[in-house]
Formats: structure tokens, sequence, C-alpha cells
């Protein structure tokens, strides 16, 4: 008899997220994974860059021997994929009518009780549950649980409860993810501390609080280039020769605490209060849909610094990252 676990996940939708998630729920013994995508070279995919997302490779019949145990299974649709399912993750893309009429077809399908995740990068499961019928209490049971990319890696997720999202689902699914073992270290085996961070927002925002900050940065640094005051290649290593560094080990508010001397960050707001404010009144007021000279800037000088992503070159980022992430959870106690 097929061994049933606890966690019965349905991943719906395997591109850049699911197969990073994929990876990311399998380091737990306690959780079967069914994977649906409508895209026919699915299971080549999986079979091709599953192996290279998880701690070891494994064996060559690494995905049979998967699929043998019922750790994994692959379906042809999202009734077989859902069915049994005790939480179902959905990673399809980001297009608000696409989720909604997802979550319409699961509400139908699914179990009463079972869990309702989206990996949504902004739009809200108040959003995403307003196409379905009140019946189904699809907006008691949607949230959206929010990596930032690659999930198998990075210790965020943003758990952004919908207004109707019932409390106890925040609390199951801030366990799970805590729960959740990180990727081994070297020397083998997984490090002790918590890998995973959950952080829950007590309000739906658009972009929710992560994506928000990276794009502020994301809008100025576009602006400085698209002005002509830095080059790409140089703002990039001005982060990562400060801020990077600094927000590895304390963040934007304790940094600041620190910066403001015995005032802490009281003092700090104090003293730079004339100065802070000449910058944000002139901070760059870009609009992504307007005049488009500063992004042809930023993405010829991209691809002139860096060329085109090799998978050699996000192998290595994704090592440099680990040893990051490794290296704060050894002081994350301090942190
Ligand atoms: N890429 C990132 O950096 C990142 C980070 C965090 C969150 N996200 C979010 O994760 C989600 C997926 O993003 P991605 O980058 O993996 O996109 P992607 O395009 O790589 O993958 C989307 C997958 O969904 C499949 N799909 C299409 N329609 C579907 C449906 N109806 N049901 C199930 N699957 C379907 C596609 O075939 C594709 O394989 C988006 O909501 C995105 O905002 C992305
Ligand atoms: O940076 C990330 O990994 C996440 O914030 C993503 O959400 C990313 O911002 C984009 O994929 C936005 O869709």
């Amino acid at each position: 008899m097929a061994t049933e676990y606890p966690h019965r996940i349905a991943l719906l939708g395997l591109g850049t997220i699911g197969l990073s998630m994929l990876a990311m729920h399998l380091r737990r013994p306690d959780t079967s994974i069914t994977v649906y995508d409508p895209r026919p070279d699915y299971e080549s995919q999986i079979r091709s860059t599953l192996p290279t997302l998880l701690d070891s490779p494994g064996s060559p019949t690494l995905i049979d021997d998967l699929i043998r145990t019922t750790r994994l299974k692959l379906s042809t649709t999202v009734a077989e994929a859902i069915q049994n399912a005790t939480i179902i993750q959905e990673q399809s893309p980001e297009v608000t009518s696409s989720k909604q009429a997802l979550w319409k077809e699961v509400a139908g399908l699914a179990g009463p009780d079972t869990h309702l995740w989206s990996s949504s990068s902004g739009i809200s499961a108040s959003a995403q549950a307003s196409g379905c019928s009140a019946a189904d209490r699809v907006a008691e049971r949607l949230l959206v649980a929010h990596p930032f990319n690659p999930p198998h890696l990075m210790p965020l997720v943003e758990i952004v409860p919908g207004p109707e999202t019932e409390a106890e689902r925040v609390e199951f699914v801030k366990k799970y993810f805590g729960d959740i073992p990180g990727p081994a270290v070297s020397g083998g085996d997984q490090s002790a501390s918590q890998h995973y961070r959950p952080i829950t927002l007590h309000k739906e925002v658009p972009g929710f609080v992560g994506n928000r900050l990276a794009f502020a940065l994301l809008r100025e640094a576009c602006y400085l280039v698209g002005e002509g005051v830095v080059s790409a290649r140089d703002l990039d290593s001005l982060v990562t020769a400060s801020l990077g560094p600094r927000w590895a080990g304390s963040g934007v508010f304790e940094s600041y605490h620190a910066g403001g001397g015995e005032g802490g960050i009281g003092a700090f707001l104090q003293k730079l209060a004339p100065t802070i404010q000449d910058v944000w009144g002139d901070l760059g007021q870009i609009d992504i849909q307007g005049e488009q000279g500063w992004k042809d800037l930023v993405v010829q000088q991209t691809e002139d610094a860096y060329g085109p992503y090799t998978p050699e070159t996000r192998k290595k980022k994704q090592e440099m990252l680990r040893d990051v992430v490794e290296l704060q959870k050894k002081k994350w106690g301090e942190l």
C-alpha cells in the first residue's frame, strides 16, 4: 500500500518558481508532491532541472525513485493534481484573470479544508479569490506565500492573508515553512537553525513589502543610469560593496539605529533630516510606461556588463547566495 504522507501538496505551475518550490518541499520527509503544468514538456523540464536544484543531484534514477515511492506524482489535469491534496500551491503566470480562473477551477474540486496558497509577487489573495463563489470559501482559505527567487535557497516567505483568510491558516503556513530544513551545508549535513523566515503582513498592498522595497531601489537605480550619473555595472558594485553586506547583517532600521550613535535612529533621523529631505525631494520619478530613454541605457549597459546569463553564472550566484544565507544562520541568533 502506498504511503499516505501527512502533507500532500498539489503544485500548480512548474516554471522558475514551481520547480524551485518542488525542490524545497522535497526537503520535508513528511510531504508528498503532485505536480501539474499545461506545458507538454514539463516532465522533461523536471528531469533536467530538478536535480540541479536539490542539495545533491542524487542518482540518475532520482526522479523515477521519487515517483516509485509516491513522493512525487506528475498529473495531466488540475483535477488529478489536487485530488486528496491537503495544500494547493499555485505558481502560474502573474496574471490576475489567470489566477482567478485557476482558483475557480480548484474551488469546485478541492476538499473543503484544503489550504490554498499563491506564490504571486503582487496579486493579493482577495483579488485572486474575487471570482469564486462564497459557498466555496476560497477567500477564507487562500493566502499569498510570496517567495523571493529562488525559494529553495532564499529564506524569506512573505505571508499575505486576505481580509477573510482564517487566522489558523496563517499559523499553519508559517509553521509549515518554518519547519522546512534548509539546504545541506558544506560537510553534507543540514544546518540546525531554522532556515525559512515567514514574515506576515497586516495589510494587502500592491507588491507586498519585499517587492515595493526592491522596486523603489530599482526605480532610483534606473533613474541614475538614465541620467548618466553612474553606469549599471558600477551601481551594482556600489550595492554589493556597501548596502549588500550591511543589509545581510542588519536591516534598514537597525542599520540606521546603529548609525545614530547614542541617540539611535531617532538621533539619526533628526541629524540627517535636511539631507534626507533634499534626497527624497530629488528622487527619480520615471514611469515604466513613459519615456523609455533610461530603459535603453539600462538594458544596453546591463547586457554589456554581464552578457547572456549562463547556467554556469546562475550556478555560481546560487552558491554565493547559499553561502551568505548559511553565514547569516550561523549568526542568526545575533541578528
Ligand atoms: N520569477 C520570480 O523571480 C518570482 C519570484 C517570486 C514569485 N514569483 C511568482 O511566481 C509565479 C510564477 O512565476 P514564474 O517566474 O515561475 O513564471 P514562469 O513563467 O516561469 O512559470 C509559470 C508556469 O505556469 C504554467 N501555467 C500557465 N498556466 C497555468 C495554469 N492555468 N495552471 C498551472 N500552471 C500554469 C506555465 O506553463 C509555466 O510553466 C508568478 O505569480 C510570479 O509573480 C516569481
Ligand atoms: O525578487 C524576487 O525574487 C521576487 O520579489 C519576485 O517577485 C520578483 O520581484 C519578480 O519575479 C516579480 O514578479
